[in-house]
């Protein structure tokens, strides 16, 4: 174990300001759906608060919760987490206590499902409900009808997404709320040609693809101020039938609108190329990087996401300032920051229980180990305490 004076110089390590947020440093935790949730859409009690209490545990961290419906009809599978109704919006907010009473953060990522949702799922919530999305363009694997959505149905998404953020902040106690624009899901769909062909004002050119995404953003910064919105985004991804010829033209122009409009953004979250959903693809190194999207943004920082490792990640956070989210490893080791910071070996994570719908158990969600030098640590925290 190398000394943590001498690691800690890296700026991964280093404190940062993130919105409202004093961050101890820049270790994240990306979002991460993991289905431990009812049918109902509400967290099962005791193992997801204790999955986020674990991976709170280094103080000044920052967790990004995984994906939740804004409301049912945005649906796409079963068992994940909702952020409409009060018994969601009370469980959540034990969690964010939990989070908050170990001096760290948490931001809700929330979502809607768009043409990738399962039409029998959506059926089993209320009968009306359909697959919709920006076009008929269906994702090539999923071959069910998908329904346009009338300028009407894009009002009323804009407002749930506005009333999701603010249930999530006013009411749940997030620090914020991450909007996913990302992963070929329904924003994601109406900004990129490949999923939208509309020929109104929602489709079409750049401006009109951005067009619904912008809306979202407004009328959730309405509701709960810029400082406490984050948003992510995929260009790369060829993740459920995504990526267009060319991405930068269009995310370049979203994020530089982003950046004009709303220069307190909490922060912009990338996916690096070399990831699809959750998972590695091969890349062009020559033509595919996030870098142009860093120099829109700059000099505030990006979270970038996407196969780090600690040397990557250091050296990331070194030469480009970024926040870096962890996603398959933070699974897998509840003290990552602790862990990296320290040069612990990582716990290699089961990726048969990433998904593991309605699960109770905590089987491959709360039984990974924290490491023994973090447990002597504490330990000796409580000790002096003591004395
Ligand atoms: C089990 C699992 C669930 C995921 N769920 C989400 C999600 O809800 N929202 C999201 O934006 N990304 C999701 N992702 C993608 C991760 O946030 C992250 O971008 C990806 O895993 C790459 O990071 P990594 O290489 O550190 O794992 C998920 C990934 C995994 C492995």
């Amino acid at each position: 174990m190398t000394s943590p004076s001498l690691l800690s110089q890296s700026k991964l390590f280093q404190p940062i300001q993130i919105g409202n947020m004093h961050l101890k440093h820049r270790v994240v935790l990306a979002p991460l759906t993991r289905l431990r949730v009812d049918e109902n859409y509400v967290s099962l009690d005791v193992i997801v608060k204790e999955y986020y209490a674990q991976r709170s545990s280094v103080p000044g961290t920052l967790l990004i919760s995984e994906g939740m419906g804004v409301f049912p009809k945005g649906g796409a599978y079963k068992n994940i987490p909702g952020i409409w109704k009060k018994e969601q919006i009370e469980k959540w907010r034990e969690i964010t206590d939990t989070v908050h009473s170990k001096g760290s953060f948490i931001f809700a990522q929330i979502w809607s499902g768009g043409r990738i949702a399962v039409p029998d799922i959506l059926k089993s919530v209320d009968p009306s409900y359909v697959v919709v999305g920006p076009s008929t363009l269906q994702c090539k694997n999923l071959p069910w009808p998908v329904h346009p959505l009338t300028v009407e149905e894009i009002k009323e998404y804009v407002q749930a997404w506005g009333k999701g953020a603010e249930n999530a902040v006013g009411g749940a106690g997030f620090d914020g709320v991450e909007l996913h624009f990302a992963n070929g899901y329904l924003l994601d769909q109406f900004l990129q040609d490949v999923s939208n062909n509309r020929t109104d004002e929602y489709g079409g050119s750049v401006e009109n693809r951005a067009r619904f995404p912008l809306e979202v953003v407004e009328e959730v910064v309405k509701r709960v101020g810029q400082e406490k919105v984050g948003i992510r985004l995929s260009p790369w991804s060829v993740f459920q039938d995504m990526r267009m010829q060319d991405p930068k033209p269009t995310f370049s122009y979203f994020a530089k609108k982003l950046k004009n409009l709303y220069p307190n953004l909490a922060y912009l979250s990338v996916i690096e190329p070399r990831i699809a959903g959750d998972n590695e693809v091969s890349v062009d190194h020559t033509e595919e990087s996030n870098d142009f999207l860093r120099e829109i943004w700059a000099p505030k920082p990006l979270m970038s996401a996407g196969g780090y490792t600690r040397g990557s990640a250091m050296k990331t956070a070194d030469e480009r300032g970024d926040l870096i989210a962890f996603g398959r490893q933070f699974i897998s080791n509840p003290d990552l920051p602790f862990r990296l910071l320290n040069d612990i070996p990582l716990t290699k994570y089961d990726r048969s229980l990433f998904y593991c719908p309605g699960d109770n158990s905590g089987k491959g969600y709360i039984d990974y180990p924290f490491s023994v030098e973090y447990l002597n640590q504490k330990k000796l925290e409580m000790t002096s305490v003591a004395a």
